[in-house]
């Protein structure tokens, strides 16, 4: 390196080497004075200038490339189509940080914990997959190989080879770690009683029916050729990221077992969407990568939300002085677009015919589904688009196209490069579901900031919240586990609601010991924060601002969890259909609140700042089953998040749902808080937020029409 630095003086120590050896071949070292002295030949003081220039020449080499790999264009290898363990971005090599969180959170956040364990058992220590060198990869494969030819001569029919340890077998599922066994059974239990069961026949029939993507829909959307800044290229070449496939390994060896490389994970991000359909008019863009040194981390002013934020009135009801407050509650009870209210709320109709069999959330949607197709129907039989507030295109025009969504971006901000991870699926699939990851998404102090926000709004809500059950049967099993043998009958809600009144509340309140998560939201144009957010989201991801719905921060309190759910709504196209979603850890979970795609395998560990980022749509404009998560149990300390829904089009544009939740009156400060399928996620806390909130925002500084 001291060479590197300083070449003159290292050229001179050479040649002072060089000639010392050539003139003077014994131990004997020559003396200073002999060196001055002593004039080099020109031919050697040449060839030595040569080789260190080489050498120079060659670490600069090095160096650009292990920074900008993709700016050398090395041996193009064909791309299989199946991912696998992960394909992983080249980040900021100079960012310790980053690289150790990638290294290894990263790592288990693609894989399950004893998966990891098995790879580390393979490697003796914790493979560094993120730089993994060509002989790691060979290791990994050599022992796989091994392993899996050991396996076959031990025979097969040894049902007990589940067992890692004893068979030395890899197995190729993700396995849960025995130190996760509780959130596992937890989690086993909310499959039974909260989850989309397995055999749910409308999710197995979209399961069994959804292909891999086609190609050749007509309304498919081309990505825009504007686009040049979105990573395109076909090519993998020798610096590797690792895709090794275990789970295209065939019964008879491991020849599908493939190590691809690539220059930089950006690219293979960019090569995955290969796996998407080739659409119509696509054509794929090979071309320098335009790296954005623009700084889009604006100064940040938690101030403004701490302002705003302090008076809880104002921050509610932004427009306040042209409201009167029973004004807002009118429009309240009518008009409360929170989409989780409404797909937990169930009508009057439902709660006095008392057909409560189907308690899942899923079928509470479906119904919400079925609600809004009639009324869809009606609509269009009576040939008239349904004006809502806000009115955007009538639901009969709205024809859901697959749209280049988001596309992953390199971006810059704080003078670091922030780049995305594909996680890949850890489960074969036939899903089209793409989780990226950005790590450092959020600064240190804007999710202090809004951790901040959300604990002070929660306070602001001085009077107990209104307590609503998507049951009856819900709510019993409530009091039972809260050991009270208490019985009710639907004349327990409020007419016309499913909430029951206030005095009912405050003792559910004190029953149900306040067991429950924090939801409060903020809307776009609200805060330099949310535009900045935006702004950089658009950026790293291109969603596009005005699509984006509101920020929801949620707190779990120890203990609390969130059932498996979609984020859009199962077995039908909406407009109100929630695109893409991002969600934004706030803190770190001490323990456990994994995020977790149980149908790809991908666990996400929650950590300050980190970003996730996916699609909930398949190709066809549907809600695609395979992008149900859950939120896991919090094990140690507290979770927090901050998530925001992109829609189709303009969230502003997009009115509201034809189906609203009915509510009983509340009063301002009063939140609502939702139970639906019981499970550790039932209940959630509301700050109520609605349509009419944003819509009566008076400066929208989006200027969304
Ligand atoms: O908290 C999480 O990890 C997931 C939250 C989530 O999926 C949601 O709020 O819709
Ligand atoms: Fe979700």
């Amino acid at each position: 390196m001291a060479r590197k630095r300083t070449p003159t003086k290292d050229a001179n120590n050479h040649n002072r080497e060089g000639k010392a050896n050539s003139l003077e071949p014994t131990t004997k070292p020559s003396s200073s004075k002999d060196n001055v002295k002593q004039q080099p030949k020109p031919w050697l003081k040449t060839s030595h200038l040569t080789l260190v220039t080489i050498f120079i020449t060659f670490i600069t080499g090095l160096v650009c490339y292990s920074v900008y790999p993709e700016l050398t264009s090395l041996t193009s290898i064909k791309r299989k189509p199946m991912p696998s363990l992960r394909k992983i971005v080249d980040s900021n090599q100079n960012n310790d940080i980053l690289q150790r969180d990638i290294s290894q959170e990263g790592l288990r956040n693609v894989f399950q914990p004893d998966k990891v364990s098995e790879i580390v058992s393979i490697f003796g220590q914790a493979p560094n997959l993120y730089r993994a060198s060509d002989e790691d990869v060979a290791k990994l494969r050599a022992k796989f190989l091994e392993l899996k030819t050991r396996k076959e001569e031990e025979g097969e029919s040894d049902n007990s080879s589940q067992d890692v340890k004893n068979s030395n077998t890899v197995d190729l599922e993700p396995k849960r770690h025995k130190s996760l066994q509780s959130i596992s059974e937890s989690l086993k239990s909310s499959q039974i009683k909260g989850d989309i069961p397995e055999h749910d026949s409308g999710v197995d029939k979209l399961n069994h029916g959804l292909n891999r993507p086609k190609s050749n829909s007509e309304s498919v959307e081309t990505p825009s050729s504007k686009d040049s800044e979105s990573l395109s290229d076909n090519s993998l070449s020798k610096n590797q990221d690792i895709d090794i496939r275990p789970h295209t390994v065939d019964s008879k060896g491991t020849k599908n077992m493939e190590v691809l490389k690539s220059t930089s994970a950006e690219k293979k991000i960019i090569n995955s969407q290969e796996n998407a359909p080739q659409r119509k008019g696509e054509s794929k863009k090979k071309g320098p990568i335009i790296l954005s040194a623009e700084n889009p981390h604006m100064s940040l002013d938690f101030n403004d939300i701490q302002s705003e934020s302090a008076t809880q009135k104002e921050l509610k009801h932004p427009n306040k002085e042209k409201l009167d407050t029973k004004q807002i509650k009118k429009k309240e009870i009518k008009s409360s677009t929170s989409r989780k209210n409404s797909e937990e709320v169930l009508t009057n109709q439902k709660m006095k015919g008392l057909k409560l069999s189907e308690t899942t959330k899923e079928n509470a949607e479906k119904k919400t589904d079925e609600q809004r197709n009639s009324v869809k129907q009606k609509q269009s039989s009576k040939g008239s688009s349904k004006s809502h507030v806000g009115s955007g295109p009538s639901e009969t025009e709205f024809t859901a196209s697959f749209q280049r969504t988001f596309v992953p971006k390199k971006t810059f901000y704080g003078g670091r490069r922030i780049a995305p991870v594909e996680l890949l699926n850890q489960k074969p699939s036939n899903s089209s579901v793409k989780v990226y990851l950005f790590d450092d998404f959020l600064s240190q102090q804007e999710c202090e900031g809004l951790m901040r926000v959300h604990n002070h709004h929660i306070k602001a809500n001085t009077k107990p919240p209104i307590l609503c059950f998507d049951s009856l049967n819900t709510l019993r099993k409530h009091i039972r586990d809260a050991g009270k043998r208490v019985k009710v009958t639907s004349q327990i809600f409020t007419e016309g609601t499913s909430c029951v009144n206030e005095s009912f509340s405050l003792q559910l309140q004190s029953w149900l010991n306040s067991n429950w998560s924090y939801s409060t939201a903020f809307y776009p144009g609200e805060s330099k924060f949310s535009t900045n957010v935006a702004g950089r989201l658009q950026q790293a991801m291109g969603l596009k601002p005005e699509n984006g719905g509101k920020f929801q921060i949620t707190s779990y309190p120890l203990g609390k969890a969130y059932k498996t759910h979609t984020d859009c709504t199962l077995g039908g196209v909406d407009k109100r259909d929630r695109v893409v979603s991002v969600l934004m850890y706030l803190n770190d979970a001490e323990d456990g609140g994994e995020t977790r795609f149980p149908d790809l395998g991908i666990w996400v560990k929650p950590r300050r700042g980190r970003a996730i980022v996916w699609n909930n749509m398949s190709p066809s404009g549907g809600c695609e089953p395979h992008s149900r998560h859950t939120a896991s149990i919090v094990k140690k300390g507290k979770k927090y998040i901050l998530i925001r829904w992109y829609y189709y089009q303009s969230f502003l544009g997009l009115g509201q749902r034809p189906t609203p939740p009915y509510l009983p009156e509340r009063d301002e400060h009063q939140a609502k808080v939702s139970c639906d399928d019981y499970d550790n996620g039932s209940c959630r806390w509301y700050d109520e937020w609605t349509y009419e909130h944003l819509l009566e925002y008076p400066n929208n500084k989006l200027n969304i029409s």
